[in-house]
């Protein structure tokens, strides 16, 4: 029987030190998060990061932190509920960090007898420390726990012509009513050296004006061009004029070369320039979070408003809205009656 695993970045289990402390500490060892030896990773985690991190995240969380709990896992939560109202097939929901496993969520779907699953990386782009982590985790459980079972997985989607026109219009509903001089699209920044392990060429990517515009099979797993390619297939549905569009990367670790222009330097150089009309869309992400609503909602909008800037929106993440619930419904339906699926 078949059924479907969805998968997101998880949470901590509350916005206290307490418990941000473990999560970051099953995050950031992550070999694919911070990709430095286990010994150094070791030192640069738990002797440096978790020192000081967990109070700090802690803070942040708690500005953002919803009733029923973190912003990110309801949200999952609901676009799961309502995903399942449009198939007939079981669907569970994981995390790939946190208390929600992707174990328990097997777990659920071979209870319920499934030995075929879809699973779901919920981030529109390929990168080392996002959707390839979800995939190893995922076949690392199935290899201890679920030997039987059957595991086909979705294709990072950032150029999926129906998922561009639902992004697209989500963006156009967001900007009505909204008088604006710029729309930033500020994507999650990974380092840059991720890049280039990333590249299976080991020469394609340099990071440069051109690589990530020059056809390459590199680009099956380059962030960078997934990120750029984005931007332009919705700057040429929403026909919006070159100048008003640009991109950045958000959310780095310091001591580190990480994806460039940095967001919060845009958020200063705006106004300088006389954008001071700033409308800010944060595609890495299909579920509203810490990193959209505290970093992007409320810290960028305070460093935009200091550094002379007037107005300033951020556009919320697809989130459960009806649209996208409604083509993931349709991609579990391709694959149930194809068996295999393909965004290019
Ligand atoms: C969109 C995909 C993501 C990529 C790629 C990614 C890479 C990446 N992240 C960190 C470090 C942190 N990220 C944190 C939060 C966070 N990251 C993503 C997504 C991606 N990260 C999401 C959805 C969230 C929010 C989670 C939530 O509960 O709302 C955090 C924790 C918060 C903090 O202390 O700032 C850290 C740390 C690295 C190092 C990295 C790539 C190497
Ligand atoms: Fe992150
Ligand atoms: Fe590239």
């Amino acid at each position: 029987m078949k059924g479907v695993l969805l998968v997101n970045l998880g949470s901590p289990d509350s916005p206290t030190a307490k418990d941000v402390k473990p999560y970051l500490d099953e995050f950031l060892m992550d070999e694919r998060v911070i990709d430095v030896p286990k010994w150094l990773r070791n030192i640069l985690v738990r002797g440096i990061i978790l020192q000081t991190r967990p109070k700090k995240s802690a803070e942040a969380y708690s500005k953002i932190w919803w009733e029923e709990g973190s912003p990110l896992i309801v949200i999952s939560e609901r676009f799961t509920e309502k995903l399942r109202e449009q198939t007939q097939l079981p669907v569970a929901l994981g995390m790939r960090y946190g208390s929600m496993t992707i174990k328990n969520a097997l777990q659920e779907l071979e209870t319920k007898g499934v030995d075929e699953v879809f699973l779901v990386p919920l981030y529109p782009h390929y990168a080392m420390s996002s959707y390839e982590t979800v995939v190893v985790k995922t076949m690392e459980v199935k290899d201890e726990f679920f030997t039987e079972m059957k595991i086909t997985t979705l294709p990072a989607f950032y150029k999926n012509p129906d998922y561009i026109k639902v992004l697209s219009e989500s963006i156009k509903k967001g900007l009505k009513d909204f008088e604006y001089d710029h729309l930033l699209f500020s994507y999650h920044g990974i380092p840059e050296r991720h890049i280039r392990k990333s590249d299976p060429t080991k020469f394609h990517c340099k990071i440069d004006g051109s690589c990530c515009h020059t056809n390459s099979v590199a680009h099956h797993t380059c962030y960078r061009h997934q990120c750029y390619k984005m931007t332009e297939l919705v700057k040429s549905y929403l026909n919006l004029p070159e100048e008003k569009v640009s991109l950045s990367f958000q959310s780095r670790l310091p001591n580190d070369p990480w994806l460039k222009p940095y967001t919060d330097f845009e958020f200063e150089r705006f106004p300088k320039e006389g954008k001071k009309k700033l409308a800010v869309v944060t595609p890495a992400f299909v579920a509203d979070c810490l990193e959209t609503l505290e970093e992007i909602a409320m810290e960028g909008q305070h460093q935009f408003m200091e550094a002379g800037g007037e107005t300033y929106k951020h556009i919320p993440c697809l989130n459960d809205s009806d649209a996208w619930v409604s083509l993931m419904a349709q991609w579990i339906e391709e694959w149930e009656k194809e068996g295999v699926l393909s965004h290019d």
